[in-house]
């Protein structure tokens, strides 16, 4: 069958020795099923939409517009920019101007406030031929708000029309974007109001860009399409979002407080860092559904083979029980390079004559799968045949799905991130926003307060 595949040989009993076992996975089978019911039901808002053509529509619309732009220039952070990222890296690697004969803009993602990112973005954009997407669920976001104001005053500087260069994608209500947009007739899309930013790469935040660079954008629907019917099955033999999520669980329960994420794939690469966002924020919570303190979650960790193999593999393979190691592998690459026969006198380079780079990369792969299974250490695959929108569209849905799931094993409310809100008061009262006076002087004097200790 067409699509990405899940292989959890090795996450089970006798393949490793503390491997979960099927008699425990049996225990959940209701549960699960309960859960899977719950969440078609309840319908969170990512469930929407791979079926949800309204927004495709209207990014058609305005395809040619977009397309017409030399530079498009993502302003966005967080579940504004990671999966934009995620789909470039992997869809769009080479990001040239010119591209299957069609022209498409050079697309830029500017998902920090550092001054010499910024900067070195800046430097290689022409004003005049580039389109900016300010992307902002809340429309608050200090960073993202920062950069827009950066660009715009690049623009109006050049006496450039902002109207011409800028598109908002947003809440449909709340927000400062949505109302300088009503007020200026910035053009505008929407972000649903039930999709929060982690889950939101196949809404316009994502969708846009993607266009923008080139992809398959209604390919990249299709695999979630697919993916959302395949992780509707209740059975949790036959559902691997269901599996995956309750194989996550169940170690976490044994203490396995870590989840590698291992691309062997530098293309791939990037959808980890999506995943790191999906898994921190959605399921580290304080607080279960009922409000007692719980301090959940799985620390996600990013990884790439075989360069990490020379760097993080002799922890995983020797250090504490403490991780699961999540592999993707890539059956078919794009290209492919063969290592000459050069130097057939000595074996310690005459075994690599004659072979691929692919090949050598699936085989270390495949060595240090074997060897963390050796040493008792869980690990697992999704494999890729290769690298498409739609397989890639199974990917977001297949870990959405997964990470709803979670949320509701680890009884917690997986879609808010209460967690980050002091950080961003802090840095508020200290900006000087207005409402902040009072807390900006409590901040100050318990800095001042504290007992220093400056090597
Ligand atoms: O799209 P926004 O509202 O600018 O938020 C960006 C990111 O900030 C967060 O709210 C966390 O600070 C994320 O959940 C979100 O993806």
């Amino acid at each position: 069958m067409k699509g990405i595949k899940f292989d959890f040989t090795n996450m089970f009993y006798p393949n490793i020795e503390k491997g979960i076992k099927y008699e425990e996975i049996n225990e959940y089978k209701d549960k699960i099923e309960k859960i899977v019911s719950e969440i078609l039901e309840e319908e969170p808002g990512f469930l929407k939409l791979p079926k949800n053509t309204k927004y495709l529509d209207k990014i058609l619309d305005i395809q040619e517009w977009v397309q017409s732009f030399e530079s498009f220039v993502v302003l966005g952070i967080g579940g504004s920019a990671l999966g934009n990222i995620a789909l470039q890296t992997t869809l769009n690697p080479l990001n040239y101007n010119y591209r299957n004969d069609r022209k498409t803009p050079k697309i830029f993602i500017v998902d920090n406030v550092d001054p010499d990112f910024v900067a070195s973005v800046l430097d290689q954009i022409d004003p005049h031929t580039t389109l900016f997407n300010v992307i902002s669920k809340s429309g608050t976001t200090a960073e993202a708000m920062s950069n827009y104001l950066i660009a715009r005053g690049i623009l109006e500087s050049y006496g450039l029309d902002p109207k011409k260069h800028i598109v908002f994608t947003t809440d449909p209500e709340n927000g400062i974007l949505r109302k300088i947009a009503q007020e200026e007739g910035i053009e505008t899309l929407e972000i649903p109001p039930e999709v929060g930013g982690r889950f939101s790469v196949l809404t316009p935040v994502g969708l846009l860009s993607a266009l923008a660079g080139g992809i398959d954008i209604i390919d990249l629907l299709n695999g979630a399409k697919t993916m959302l019917e395949k992780v509707s099955n209740k059975n949790i033999y036959e559902n691997p979002a269901a599996l995956n999520a309750l194989l996550h669980f169940l170690y976490y329960k044994k203490g396995y407080n870590i989840s590698v994420m291992m691309p062997y794939s530098n293309k791939l690469l990037l959808l980890a860092d999506w995943y790191r966002q999906l898994w921190a924020e959605s399921l580290g919570k304080k607080y279960d559904i009922n409000g007692e303190v719980v301090n959940v979650g799985q620390t996600p960790v990013k990884a790439l083979g075989a360069t990490d193999q020379h760097s993080q593999v002799q922890l995983y393979n020797e250090g504490p029980d403490d991780k699961i190691i999540t592999f993707i592998k890539l059956e078919k690459f794009e290209r492919d390079i063969k290592i000459p026969k050069i130097h057939e006198e000595y074996s310690a380079l005459s075994y690599l004559g004659g072979k691929t780079l692919s090949e050598l990369l699936n085989t270390e792969l495949f060595g240090t799968e074997y060897a963390l299974t050796e040493h008792g250490k869980p690990n697992m695959k999704v494999i890729f045949p290769e690298i498409n929108a739609f397989n890639v569209g199974q990917f977001f849905f297949a870990y959405e799905f997964q990470t709803a799931i979670m949320g509701k094993l680890l009884e917690i409310d997986a879609y808010d991130q209460p967690g980050v809100e002091l950080g961003k008061k802090v840095t508020y009262a200290l900006m000087g926003r207005e409402g902040y006076e009072e807390f900006s002087k409590e901040v100050k004097q318990k800095v001042e307060k504290k007992e220093k200790f400056i090597l």
